[in-house]
């Protein structure tokens, strides 16, 4: 039996779990979209533009732990989508970005068309992505449509990476097979000796050290470690840091949890831990610039396993084909606990005392805005934090268990999150995401608070007004990181025009704020706090991160 190859994608990412996809019309997907339509079982979220559609499709893969989809047209649509899409190649997000494709008759006719180059060449869009995905892939045959759509889709959930496909706007309704069964599996399984040595040799070293330590990193979300992780810890006795990136993928209130490993700028006493451990095991981390601090952690290769999603690297020797889920599982059952690391961490371990708010009249400092943050987190809150000072100041709040922290930290894109809190919005519809953003990120993707509006989305938006871009201040200053300024909080009433039911304030005083937060958690809709802070306060860590970094950027070139 047959179907029309929009239909036949569509029949594919419902099987795989999809709810929603994001778009933006144009005449090169227009057909697509009435085939898209036709499918009851998902709803399509129209976005003010490409990026952030990509960006919420971003936040929706984070929030359902599964692929997303988002719908653009050739090349106006496609090429502004692109930045989001290679985010979330960064960011290790199974995204199916689908473009609509000039008619298969118009380059053998040399036709000349409209949103193209003016070349009659019509690969071009194609090419692009396949430098920012797993695959990217033309459809312009009907009949080889299913393998096509198939093969992209498998690939996206294998590598846990983004994938491209370009429908030709002649072909979306074209008559196709009909989706037969078939599985769409994960990452694939380990070789079973290189996962049994890899496991030994592990538990040899570790059984041997005196202090070891289990690092969380960021991928062991992508690629769906998590719980392997906690019985690991939980079998080991160990004490637990979490890299920056990897925020809230372990419980922080677990009882052997030091805090966030993020060298001079992580949690007091947690790093001192790590650095000093004789061997630390890290699950999915990156040793980036930004995640080192400008490399300015004390990692000693001579002293870490690194267990990556596809192989687990020694110090003197690889194992390769050793899936980091099975790693982890069959590692807990091996190792022998030890708590020499809980111990000298109980040691050192700072006591935190809560910050007393001032007067109400006081004027806000960001350390008063995130210890009143603070008090607002519960299991099924969702902190969305964004490129910033948000980034040092949400890293210090103290996620309860089931609490989700969501930061774009490998890609590091800037307005991202607005994107980003829409897509989480509608993949976690039981979390109210609470958005931390900066002002100079906000103004660039400012008009997708209208598709929150829109969807009676309910996401509780910190603006941070602090006059520009601090981030860049404390790295490098100069007359470009200062902006104008918005009156912010009147945005959502543009957005909100006749029937939105969007909530805005500002607060300049911590008892102005804490009226806001009443108000804001009160409303059934989405709430937009501009909080007003100085230009130089930030975080401490941020001055500290940012000199570390500064110092790694400004590394004179090497010349013979
Ligand atoms: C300009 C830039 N980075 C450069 C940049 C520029 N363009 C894109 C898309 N992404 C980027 N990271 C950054 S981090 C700003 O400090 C962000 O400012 P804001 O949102 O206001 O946050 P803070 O004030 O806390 O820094
Ligand atoms: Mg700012």
């Amino acid at each position: 039996n047959s179907t029309t190859v929009g239909s036949y994608l569509a029949s594919r990412l419902e099987e795989i779990g999809l709810k929603h996809y994001f778009a933006v019309p144009g005449d090169y997907n227009l057909v697509l979209l009435d085939k898209l339509l036709e499918n009851k079982n998902l709803k399509m979220i129209s976005c003010c533009n490409e990026l952030n559609a990509g960006y919420a499709a971003d936040g929706y893969c984070r929030a359902t732990g599964g692929a997303s989809a988002v719908f653009v047209t050739y090349s106006v649509g496609g090429l502004s989508l692109l930045n989001a899409v290679a985010g979330a190649y960064a960011e290790d997000l199974p995204m199916i970005a689908v473009s609509g494709g000039p008619n298969t008759n118009s380059e053998a006719e040399f036709e000349m068309l409209h949103h193209t180059l003016g070349l009659l060449d019509y690969d071009y869009q194609r090419d692009i992505f396949s430098k920012v995905t797993a695959e990217a892939v033309t459809i312009h045959d009907p009949r080889e449509a299913p393998t096509q759509i198939d093969h992209a889709i498998q690939t996206a959930l294998r590598f846990r990476k983004p994938v491209y496909i370009e429908i030709a706007c002649n072909i979306a309704d074209a008559v196709t097979s009909a989706p037969n069964v078939r599985s769409f599996g994960g990452p694939t399984a380990s070789d079973p000796l290189s996962l049994n040595a890899a496991v030994d040799r592990a538990v040899e070293l570790l059984n041997a050290a005196t202090k070891p330590v289990l690092v969380a990193g960021v991928k062991l979300r992508s690629f769906g470690a998590e719980a392997n992780f906690q019985k690991l810890a939980d079998a080991s006795g160990y004490a637990i840091a979490s890299m920056p990136n990897a925020k809230g993928f372990f419980n922080e209130q677990h009882p052997h949890y030091m805090g966030i490993y993020w060298g001079p700028v992580g949690t007091p006493g947690c790093g001192e831990i790590v650095d000093s451990s004789d061997l630390c095991l890290f699950a999915g981390g990156t040793f980036t610039d930004y995640t080192t601090t400008g490399h300015a952690a004390l990692i000693n290769p001579a002293k870490v396993i690194q267990a990556r999603p596809n192989s687990v690297v020694f110090p003197n020797q690889t194992f390769s084909n050793v899936k980091l889920t099975e790693f982890l599982e069959l590692l807990a059952k091996k190792l022998k606990p030890n708590d020499g690391s809980m111990i000298a961490y109980n040691r050192i371990k700072e006591e935190v005392t809560p910050l007393r708010p001032g007067a109400p009249e006081t004027e806000l400092s960001t350390r008063q805005l995130f210890s009143r943050i603070q008090q607002m987190l519960s299991p099924d809150s969702a902190v969305i934090a964004e490129t910033g000072d948000s980034w040092f100041n949400g890293m210090q709040l103290d996620l309860p268990e089931g609490a989700r922290f969501e930061v774009q930290m490998q890609y590091g894109s800037i307005g991202w999150s607005v994107g980003a809190t829409l897509g989480y919005s509608v993949g976690a519809p039981d979390r109210r995401p609470i958005a931390l953003i900066g002002d100079g990120s906000f103004q660039l993707t400012a008009q997708e608070v209208s598709t929150i509006i829109r969807y009676g989305l309910k996401p509780i938006i910190f603006l941070i007004n602090n006059g520009g871009y601090t981030i860049e201040v404390e790295i490098h200053d100069g007359p470009y990181n200062t902006i104008k300024n918005w009156n912010y909080a009147e945005l959502v009433h543009v957005f909100n025009a006749e029937d939105g039911n969007g909530f805005s304030c500002k607060a300049h005083t911590e008892g102005e704020l804490e009226e806001a937060i009443k108000q804001a958690t009160a409303h059934d809709g989405p709430a937009l706090i501009e909080v007003l802070i100085h230009r130089d306060d930030c975080s401490k860590d941020l001055l500290v991160w940012g000199g570390h970094v500064a110092k790694n950027n400004g590394r004179p070139p090497r010349v013979r």
